[in-house]
Protein backbone atom coordinates (compact mmCIF):
# COMPACT_ATOMS: atom_id res chain seq x y z
CA UNK A 1 0.00 0.00 0.00
CA UNK A 2 1.31 3.76 -0.52
CA UNK A 3 1.85 5.78 1.61
CA UNK A 4 -0.71 8.46 0.40
CA UNK A 5 -3.33 5.19 -0.20
CA UNK A 6 -2.40 4.40 3.61
CA UNK A 7 -3.61 8.56 4.76
CA UNK A 8 -6.43 8.35 2.66
CA UNK A 9 -7.69 5.32 4.69
CA UNK A 10 -7.00 6.49 8.02
CA UNK A 11 -10.19 8.92 8.26
CA UNK A 12 -13.46 8.90 5.96
CA UNK A 13 -13.00 12.70 6.16
CA UNK A 14 -10.34 15.34 5.53
CA UNK A 15 -10.84 18.90 6.56
CA UNK A 16 -9.43 20.95 4.36
CA UNK A 17 -8.77 24.31 6.42
CA UNK A 18 -8.41 28.09 6.26
CA UNK A 19 -6.56 29.41 8.91
CA UNK A 20 -5.58 32.95 8.85
CA UNK A 21 -4.65 32.86 12.52
CA UNK A 22 -1.77 30.70 13.62
CA UNK A 23 -2.83 31.01 17.14
CA UNK A 24 -5.90 28.86 16.23
CA UNK A 25 -3.96 26.12 14.80
CA UNK A 26 -3.06 24.08 17.79
CA UNK A 27 -6.62 23.91 19.19
CA UNK A 28 -8.11 23.53 16.13
CA UNK A 29 -6.21 20.34 15.20
CA UNK A 30 -6.34 19.11 18.78
CA UNK A 31 -10.23 19.53 18.25
CA UNK A 32 -10.49 17.76 15.20
CA UNK A 33 -8.13 14.70 16.22
CA UNK A 34 -9.84 14.73 19.18
CA UNK A 35 -13.12 13.97 17.32
CA UNK A 36 -11.33 11.30 15.24
CA UNK A 37 -10.03 13.30 12.45
CA UNK A 38 -6.33 12.83 12.24
CA UNK A 39 -5.85 13.91 8.54
CA UNK A 40 -5.36 17.82 8.44
CA UNK A 41 -4.83 19.83 5.18
CA UNK A 42 -3.63 23.12 5.86
CA UNK A 43 -4.27 25.46 2.55
CA UNK A 44 -1.85 27.41 1.37
CA UNK A 45 -4.61 30.35 0.97
CA UNK A 46 -3.63 31.96 3.52
CA UNK A 47 -0.04 33.92 4.79
CA UNK A 48 0.11 31.73 8.23
CA UNK A 49 -0.25 28.21 6.46
CA UNK A 50 3.27 27.64 6.29
CA UNK A 51 3.52 28.66 10.37
CA UNK A 52 -0.02 27.15 11.06
CA UNK A 53 1.47 23.54 9.02
CA UNK A 54 4.49 23.93 11.64
CA UNK A 55 2.39 24.15 14.78
CA UNK A 56 -0.71 21.82 13.87
CA UNK A 57 2.60 19.04 13.69
CA UNK A 58 2.91 19.68 17.26
CA UNK A 59 -0.28 18.23 17.90
CA UNK A 60 0.12 14.49 18.78
CA UNK A 61 -1.87 12.23 16.29
CA UNK A 62 -2.36 14.67 13.84
CA UNK A 63 -1.15 13.88 10.09
CA UNK A 64 -0.50 17.85 8.78
CA UNK A 65 -0.55 17.98 5.25
CA UNK A 66 -0.43 20.97 2.56
CA UNK A 67 -3.50 21.73 0.35
CA UNK A 68 -3.66 23.87 -2.50
CA UNK A 69 0.04 23.74 -3.57
CA UNK A 70 -0.07 24.86 -7.29
CA UNK A 71 3.47 24.95 -8.57
CA UNK A 72 7.28 23.49 -7.48
CA UNK A 73 8.28 26.88 -5.16
CA UNK A 74 4.89 26.10 -2.99
CA UNK A 75 5.77 22.37 -2.63
CA UNK A 76 9.48 23.25 -1.82
CA UNK A 77 7.93 25.53 0.55
CA UNK A 78 5.29 22.98 2.48
CA UNK A 79 7.99 19.97 2.65
CA UNK A 80 10.35 22.54 4.42
CA UNK A 81 7.43 23.75 6.97
CA UNK A 82 7.28 19.78 7.26
CA UNK A 83 4.04 18.92 5.26
CA UNK A 84 3.44 15.11 5.82
CA UNK A 85 1.30 15.22 2.17
CA UNK A 86 0.53 17.35 -0.25
CA UNK A 87 -2.74 17.93 -2.35
CA UNK A 88 -3.12 20.06 -4.76
CA UNK A 89 -6.43 21.66 -6.59
CA UNK A 90 -5.13 20.41 -10.11
CA UNK A 91 -2.33 18.45 -11.64
CA UNK A 92 0.37 19.94 -13.95
CA UNK A 93 3.30 18.17 -15.50
CA UNK A 94 5.89 20.74 -13.86
CA UNK A 95 4.25 20.26 -10.24
CA UNK A 96 3.37 16.48 -10.75
CA UNK A 97 7.15 15.80 -11.54
CA UNK A 98 8.57 17.52 -8.97
CA UNK A 99 6.15 15.92 -6.27
CA UNK A 100 7.13 12.74 -7.46
CA UNK A 101 10.98 13.51 -7.73
CA UNK A 102 10.49 14.67 -4.01
CA UNK A 103 8.86 11.29 -2.68
CA UNK A 104 6.33 13.07 -0.45
CA UNK A 105 2.72 11.51 -0.76
CA UNK A 106 1.12 13.14 -3.90
CA UNK A 107 -2.99 13.63 -3.88
CA UNK A 108 -3.77 15.85 -7.17
CA UNK A 109 -6.85 17.34 -8.06
CA UNK A 110 -8.45 15.75 -11.39
CA UNK A 111 -11.72 16.46 -12.60
CA UNK A 112 -11.73 14.55 -16.08
CA UNK A 113 -10.29 11.74 -17.89
CA UNK A 114 -6.91 13.51 -19.31
CA UNK A 115 -6.17 14.70 -15.73
CA UNK A 116 -6.44 11.16 -14.03
CA UNK A 117 -4.01 9.77 -17.61
CA UNK A 118 -1.83 12.45 -16.77
CA UNK A 119 -1.23 11.10 -13.63
CA UNK A 120 -1.12 7.89 -14.22
CA UNK A 121 2.15 8.57 -16.80
CA UNK A 122 3.46 10.14 -13.91
CA UNK A 123 2.67 6.80 -11.59
CA UNK A 124 0.24 8.12 -9.36
CA UNK A 125 -3.18 6.44 -9.19
CA UNK A 126 -4.86 8.56 -5.73
CA UNK A 127 -6.56 11.60 -6.77
CA UNK A 128 -8.74 14.44 -5.55
CA UNK A 129 -11.69 14.71 -7.59
CA UNK A 130 -12.21 18.40 -7.81
CA UNK A 131 -14.71 20.77 -7.83
CA UNK A 132 -16.66 17.03 -6.81
CA UNK A 133 -19.95 18.57 -6.74
CA UNK A 134 -19.48 21.04 -9.76
CA UNK A 135 -17.73 18.58 -12.00
CA UNK A 136 -20.89 16.48 -11.89
CA UNK A 137 -21.38 15.18 -8.75
CA UNK A 138 -21.72 11.36 -8.03
CA UNK A 139 -22.68 10.26 -11.64
CA UNK A 140 -19.76 12.27 -13.26
CA UNK A 141 -17.19 10.21 -10.56
CA UNK A 142 -18.83 6.88 -11.41
CA UNK A 143 -18.54 7.46 -15.06
CA UNK A 144 -14.65 8.05 -14.71
CA UNK A 145 -13.55 5.27 -12.22
CA UNK A 146 -15.32 2.66 -14.64
CA UNK A 147 -12.53 2.96 -17.29
CA UNK A 148 -9.59 3.49 -14.59
CA UNK A 149 -10.95 0.71 -12.32
CA UNK A 150 -7.62 0.81 -9.89
CA UNK A 151 -7.65 4.20 -9.21
CA UNK A 152 -8.98 6.05 -6.09
CA UNK A 153 -10.41 9.15 -5.03
CA UNK A 154 -10.59 11.80 -2.24
CA UNK A 155 -14.15 14.01 -3.97
CA UNK A 156 -13.79 17.50 -2.51
CA UNK A 157 -15.40 20.44 -3.49
CA UNK A 158 -19.30 21.14 -2.30
CA UNK A 159 -19.05 18.24 -0.21
CA UNK A 160 -21.05 18.57 2.70
CA UNK A 161 -22.11 17.00 6.34
CA UNK A 162 -25.27 15.30 4.60
CA UNK A 163 -23.93 14.32 1.39
CA UNK A 164 -20.53 12.80 2.60
CA UNK A 165 -22.02 9.47 2.93
CA UNK A 166 -22.97 9.16 -0.47
CA UNK A 167 -19.52 9.68 -1.93
CA UNK A 168 -18.00 7.36 1.14
CA UNK A 169 -20.25 4.56 -0.57
CA UNK A 170 -18.71 4.58 -3.85
CA UNK A 171 -15.78 1.45 -4.24
CA UNK A 172 -13.79 4.21 -5.76
CA UNK A 173 -13.79 6.55 -2.87
CA UNK A 174 -11.48 6.25 0.05
CA UNK A 175 -12.11 9.56 1.55
CA UNK A 176 -13.28 12.62 0.87
CA UNK A 177 -12.61 16.00 1.89
CA UNK A 178 -14.39 19.41 3.17
CA UNK A 179 -14.46 22.76 4.44
CA UNK A 180 -17.69 22.48 6.29
CA UNK A 181 -15.50 20.81 9.63
CA UNK A 182 -14.56 24.77 10.70
CA UNK A 183 -17.09 27.03 9.86
CA UNK A 184 -15.84 30.74 8.66
CA UNK A 185 -15.75 33.08 11.87
CA UNK A 186 -14.70 32.76 15.46
CA UNK A 187 -14.03 29.07 16.08
CA UNK A 188 -16.29 27.10 18.45
CA UNK A 189 -14.09 23.93 19.51
CA UNK A 190 -16.35 22.10 21.15
CA UNK A 191 -18.49 22.48 18.16
CA UNK A 192 -15.79 21.43 15.54
CA UNK A 193 -14.70 18.48 17.73
CA UNK A 194 -18.38 16.97 17.78
CA UNK A 195 -18.69 17.49 14.04
CA UNK A 196 -15.66 15.84 13.74
CA UNK A 197 -16.60 12.90 15.90
CA UNK A 198 -19.92 12.69 13.68
CA UNK A 199 -17.93 12.76 10.46
CA UNK A 200 -15.44 10.42 11.56
CA UNK A 201 -18.21 8.04 12.54
CA UNK A 202 -19.16 8.16 8.38
CA UNK A 203 -18.22 4.59 6.85
CA UNK A 204 -15.69 4.55 4.45
O1 LIG B 1 -7.83 24.92 -1.81
C1 LIG B 1 -7.72 23.99 -2.61
O2 LIG B 1 -6.64 23.49 -2.92
C2 LIG B 1 -8.88 23.43 -3.27
O3 LIG B 1 -8.73 22.65 -4.15
C3 LIG B 1 -10.19 23.81 -2.86
C4 LIG B 1 -10.73 23.08 -1.63
O4 LIG B 1 -10.40 21.74 -1.62
C5 LIG B 1 -12.18 23.29 -1.65
O5 LIG B 1 -12.44 24.65 -1.63
C6 LIG B 1 -12.91 22.64 -0.52
O6 LIG B 1 -14.22 22.64 -0.94
P1 LIG B 1 -15.44 23.01 -0.01
O7 LIG B 1 -15.54 21.91 0.99
O8 LIG B 1 -16.59 23.08 -0.95
O9 LIG B 1 -15.11 24.35 0.60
Amino acid sequence: MSRIDEIMRTAPVIPVLVVEDVAMARPLAEALVKGGLTVLEVTLRTDAALDVIREMKQVEGAIVGAGTVTNPQELEQAIEAGSEFIVSPGLTETLGRAAVDSGIPFLPGTANAGDIMRGLDLGLDRFKFFPATAAGGIPALKSLAAPFHKVRFCPTGGITEDTASDWLAMDSVLCCGGSWLVPKGSPDYVAIAEGARRAAALAA
